[in-house]
């Protein structure tokens, strides 16, 4: 069994900052210790890594990626295999993807497909959450035996009509069946029927240009969504996760609900804190680089989630990876807005964005390891195993350089995506030495991991309701 001591760093958590030295034996952390003890481990190591003037933090846990989805009738553009390893690169070191179930067809159908997608590809360790598609007996019956293969959390979509969408009553069923089986229901909470109508008109007005993606999607049909899925989840009495938050009004109804004791949680995603509808508005069609739903709002909505963040009536801040090239891809929707394959890219940069928000006096330390890791862990079923720095768990550690300024680009970027989102920003931190399961995966900025060494991880239930 391989020993690595990951000596002289800080040693932050979502609790607590120790100056203290990680023993990792085999797969798991062994013990922490101060210097005079672990002076005593040196001889028995295989590897002994310098984390002076370094933070000492878990692998990030992003809860939302999707590695070669289908979508508006392509696929997102990084794989299992690329996807993983760009988000190694920038210190995530487990993700939860979104397996999907098409339409007519059976959930074990979409799962059996993503798990075949993903095996052997990963170079960090993967979960599953299941979209549901069609909501019917069948697929009721079958959400019970995935709670008990580790799947243990269903996204629906309010938004969509056609394709991913599913009406109320079909939601409330799902929700029922959850509160049954313990899982967590995940909304994408967007009134897609009354989307539809505004996306109609304004084409018929001849607005083409992707900035038409942020207008249609208006905050109220989010907020509206939103409110909708709360009450839905607490007729079920289910525990309800709701996905990409971006407006201020869709915040108010979950810190409304959470107000009167409802268990409803949220994320929100790095796109919607650093970028803004002006982004959408650029010349030409480089808008369409910047599609996503729920979509970028103007700026003033980013105090509110910042806000949230600090209060924590948003917890987690996944991705939403789900890139898709300019060329080719965002290019499908030339000359109509609503054929742009919605997504943004962001797998390896969520990290480092938010320490940039600790360097600006945003959050502290131990909230960003918080939203990055430790939260979504427990979240997911995967904590103490992910997320925390303990004897026992995965040894899945981030020696991570807080000084360490670099510019986003894709120039510089793994994303296998040929735009960065934030390109030109420059940002202070960056991951240096990456560990999964003890191996190391970058070293000192180098890939160093191999293709199929992530494994798939059997979650259990979300630990905020046990
Ligand atoms: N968010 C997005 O624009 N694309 C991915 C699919 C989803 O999460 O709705
Ligand atoms: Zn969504
Ligand atoms: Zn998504």
């Amino acid at each position: 069994m391989s020993r690595t001591l990951i000596r002289g760093g800080l040693v932050v958590t979502a609790t607590e900052e120790i100056l203290a030295d990680v023993l990792v034996e085999g797969e798991r952390i062994a013990a922490l210790a101060g210097p005079e003890t672990s002076e005593q481990w040196v001889a028995g190591v295989d590897r002994v890594l310098d984390a002076s003037g370094m933070y000492v933090v878990p692998g990030g846990v992003d809860g939302h990626t999707h590695m070669q989805m289908p979508f508006g009738g392509t696929y997102a553009s990084d794989t299992f295999e690329t996807g993983t390893r760009a988000a190694a690169w920038g210190g995530t070191t487990t993700i939860v993807d979104f397996a999907i179930q098409s339409r007519g067809r059976a959930l074990r159908e979409g799962l059996d497909a993503w798990h075949a997608e993903a095996e052997g590809e990963c170079a960090v360790d993967y979960g599953f959450h299941m979209v549901l598609s069609d909501i019917g007996e069948q697929t009721l019956k079958e959400m019970d035996t995935l709670v008990g293969e580790g799947v243990t959390s269903f996204k629906m979509f309010m938004a969509y009509p056609g394709v991913f969408y599913s009406d109320d009553g079909q939601i409330l069923e799902a929700m029922q069946q959850a509160a049954g089986n313990g899982a967590l229901t995940m909304m994408h909470a967007e009134n897609g029927i009354a989307i539809d109508v505004l996306v109609k008109q304004a084409l018929a007005a001849g607005h083409t240009d992707p900035k038409y993606h942020g207008q249609v999607r208006h905050p109220l049909l989010e907020a509206e969504a939103t409110h909708r899925a709360i009450q839905l989840s607490r007729v079920a009495d289910v525990p309800l996760y709701v996905v990409h938050v971006s407006s201020t009004d869709a915040v108010a109804e979950i810190t409304a609900a959470r107000d009167v004791g409802t268990p409803v949680f949220a994320e929100t995603c790095p796109q919607y804190l650093f970028l803004t509808v002006d982004d959408l508005a650029r010349p030409g069609f480089e808008g369409a680089k910047y599609v996503c739903s729920s979509p970028l709002r103007p700026a003033e909505h980013q105090e509110s989630l910042w806000r949230a963040l600090r209060t924590n009536d948003l917890s987690v801040v996944s991705t939403d990876h789900c890139p898709f090239c300019f060329a080719q891809q965002k290019e499908l929707g030339t000359g109509d807005f609503s054929k742009i394959p919605n997504g943004i890219p962001g797998v390896e940069n969520r990290l480092d964005l938010l320490h940039q928000a600790v360097v600006d006096g945003r959050i502290s330390r131990r909230r960003w390891v918080e939203l990055a890791s430790t939260t979504p862990a427990k979240m997911f079923g995967v904590h103490p195993r992910k997320g925390a720095i303990v004897p026992g768990a995965d040894a899945d550690i981030v020696v991570y350089d807080p000084a360490a300024e670099h510019v986003l680009s894709a120039e510089t970027h793994h994303m296998n995506v040929d735009y960065n989102a934030y390109e030109g920003r420059r940002v202070t931190g960056s991951a240096r030495t990456v560990l999964s399961r003890g191996q190391v995966v970058i070293d000192s900025g180098e890939y160093v991991g191999r293709k199929g060494h992530g494994r798939y991880l059997q979650r259990s239930t979300c630990q905020y309701l046990s």
